[in-house]
């Protein structure tokens, strides 16, 4: 049996404030150490306050890329408001296990009534296995007693891939085992030797995934501190005028401009935060002020510090007693009025806007705590192939490190969208459509990359058609390297699903995830600009044009006498090569061989397309 990792998250405001020493996570320690030996290793162990981001983060991390097998959350589980380990919990699993915390409630039931009041989760993640126990000492020494036996058979099945793909999902979740795929590998000699697919150019390929995709209407509330990324769907309207009272720009004093220059009596401070001063100021006296700070009742005008001279202090030199204002104030100088940064009830924001970090701002400024925003896409990725193992693992003989999943995983993420690992098919039919079923069953679009070239185990598309009855709307493409791309689309269970197999060539993977996949899923979300941001750059050296449109990674360069940015190809470009990804910040695109203008080669200094995928590393010489 392989070494159970386990990971221990204890979650107090207290203890991670150090307010209060953490004894239940060094328990539980103890425990796994005394019971599982050393069939078990403790990866991690963490204190996060109560704080649902923290805690959903913690559990995403250590539940991806194979980092855990187990993790614990010790506390938060209670009734108190601040108590959100179970909602941190569920929001990230992706199959609830209840027969876990029902078998710690029923248990714990035995011992003491207050087990009631504890709201655990438990479910799966990835193939992290996620347990919610309570914060107290003692009951995390009964509940781990209550499962300690179950875990190292929970474990193997959620690490062992067959089971993983068919059977086991079946079985915990009670859901149908998939039956066999109709498709029949049997007589390779009969395979069809040409593509049956028309080859489609790049911009009609993605006209043909923009008008088959259609934006949500699907809306949820959620808390600013969250909206990141997303697409507002409403118009936001100011609650309250900013600023909400007379404020000064300035630290200086506030004054009665119609007194113009001249010594004046300094009567008081009035700070930022401080409750505006409420007796009126009189002729002759002026209020110290500071920047942000409420204007006092009387005054029409701020004198900037630099615009006095002190006349007299007190002997300790703690208190002003008089100023001279040495040049007259304009009246409403240095002072923003209520609402001249942002009336109330105007729309501040509109609906359709990519929040960034400027509206979460405005939409803090003018007290929204939640915004309505279009539901973000569920997007699954799967890898194929037989050769293909864990980035994780000893390289067996013959295989290859699966790279493709962390590729696009992270090509999502980077723009925003959230995909989960939806595992690696074998390529067999009945793998392939058993690991579909899986992706369809909580997902919108499943981006699969490999087996959808002319290859006998190219099972993509032959899947998709026979065992899902979906539409092939696309099956080659014009562009080097992508050419096997497909886009289909199919209903599973009453909704529809997309799907795009990329092509396993891990260039061809990327570069086709970011001409096709991200355009659609922009769409899906109601994105107003659903296409990469293209700008012209100068070739610096010669290339070879291949028949196909070719998009290769180049570095950008600014050089000071040239306006057009220049492109340098980043070496070998054959599409196995990912390592030409490294250090590029743009797809260049070279015209098809032959094409108008064109002949076999495209000569250095050329001026084309480029798609930006890393806008920010530009090299200046
Ligand atoms: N007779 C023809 N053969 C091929 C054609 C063709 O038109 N006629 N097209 C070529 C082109 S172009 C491409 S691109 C590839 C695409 O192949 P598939 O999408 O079927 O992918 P596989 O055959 O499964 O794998 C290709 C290659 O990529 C490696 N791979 C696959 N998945 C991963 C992964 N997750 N991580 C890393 N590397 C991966 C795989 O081992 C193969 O080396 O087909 C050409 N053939
Ligand atoms: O089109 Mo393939 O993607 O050349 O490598
Ligand atoms: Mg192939």
């Amino acid at each position: 049996m392989d070494m159970i990792r386990f990971v221990i998250l204890t979650v107090s405001d207290s203890c991670s404030k150090g307010e209060k020493d953490d004894e239940a996570g060094p328990e539980l320690m103890s425990l796994i150490n005394n019971h599982f030996g050393n069939t078990s290793k403790i990866e991690h162990v963490e204190i996060l306050p109560d704080e649902k981001s923290q805690i959903k983060d913690f559990l995403k991390k250590w539940s991806s890329h194979n980092r855990s097998d187990v993790i614990f959350t010790v506390g938060g589980t209670g009734l108190s408001p601040r108590d959100v380990t179970p909602e941190a919990t569920k929001s990230v699993i992706e199959r609830e296990v209840p027969g876990i915390s029902l078998a710690i409630l029923c248990k714990s039931l035995e011992i003491t009534d207050m087990a009631m009041l504890s709201r655990s989760v438990t479910g799966i993640r990835n193939n992290t296995l996620i347990i919610n126990f309570p914060g107290s000492t003692k009951a995390v020494g009964e509940c781990f007693g209550f499962i300690k036996n179950v875990i190292p058979h929970a474990v193997a099945l959620l690490k062992n891939e067959e089971n993983l793909v068919s059977d086991f999902h079946g079985r915990l979740q009670g859901r149908r085992s998939v039956s066999p795929s109709k498709v029949k590998t049997n007589l390779v000699a009969q395979r069809s030797r040409v593509s049956p697919y028309p080859m489609v150019e790049v911009a009609h390929a993605i006209d043909l995934i923009l008008k088959e995709i259609s934006a949500t209407r699907e809306t949820e509330n959620v808390d600013i501190a969250e909206s990141l990324g997303r697409v507002l769907a409403e118009n936001v309207y100011a609650k309250d005028p900013v600023p909400p009272f007379p404020a000064s720009i300035k630290d200086g004093y506030a004054v009665i401009s119609s007194d113009k220059e001249g010594i004046r009596n300094v009567r008081e401070e009035a700070a930022a935060g401080d409750k505006p001063v409420d007796q009126p100021l009189q002729p002759g006296e002026v209020i110290r002020i500071s920047t942000g700070a409420p204007l006092p009742l009387g005054a029409d005008a701020v004198v900037q510090v630099e615009d006095t001279d002190l006349i007299k202090a007190s002997d300790d030199g703690s208190i002003e007693m008089e100023v001279k204002i040495k040049v007259a104030p304009r009246p409403g100088q240095d002072i923003r009025p209520i609402g001249s940064d942002i009336s109330v009830n105007s729309v501040i924001i509109e609906k359709g806007a990519l929040l960034t970090a400027g509206h979460i701002g405005v939409l803090a400024t003018v007290g929204h705590h939640t915004v309505a925003v279009f539901r973000k896409p569920c997007v699954a990725v799967v890898s194929t192939g037989n050769e293909l193992q864990s980035p994780h693992e000893k390289l067996k003989p013959g295989h290859i490190r699966d790279s493709n999943k962390l590729t696009l995983l992270n090509l999502l993420k980077q723009y925003g969208f959230e995909a989960s690992d939806a595992g690696i098919a074998k390529d067999n039919p009945d793998s392939v459509k058993a690991v579909l079923t899986f992706a369809f069953d909580e997902n919108d679009v499943v981006v699969t990359s490999g087996g959808v070239s002319m290859g006998e185990h190219d099972l993509i598309k032959q899947v998709l058609v026979e065992d899902f009855d979906a539409t092939i709307l696309f099956g080659r493409v014009n562009v080097k390297p992508g050419k096997p791309t497909t886009f289909a689309t199919c209903t599973f269970n009453g909704r529809r699903k997309f799907v795009f197999g990329l092509p396993g060539n891990p260039v061809s993977a990327l570069v086709t995830g970011t001409l096709f996949v991200l355009p659609g899923l922009k769409k899906m979300e109601n994105y107003e600009n659903l296409r990469p941001p293209v700008i012209s750059v100068r070739l610096n050296k010669k290339m070879i044009l291949d028949p196909r449109p070719e998009y290769i990674r180049a570095r950008l360069r600014k050089c000071s006498n040239d306006d057009i940015l220049e492109a340098i190809p980043t070496g070998n470009q054959i599409s196995s090569r990912i390592n030409s990804f490294v250090g590029a910040s743009a797809l260049v695109r070279l015209p098809a061989k032959n094409s108008q203008g064109f002949g076999e080669i495209c000569d250095e200094g050329t001026v084309l397309e480029a798609i930006l995928i890393q806008p920010l590393s530009i090299e200046y010489v």
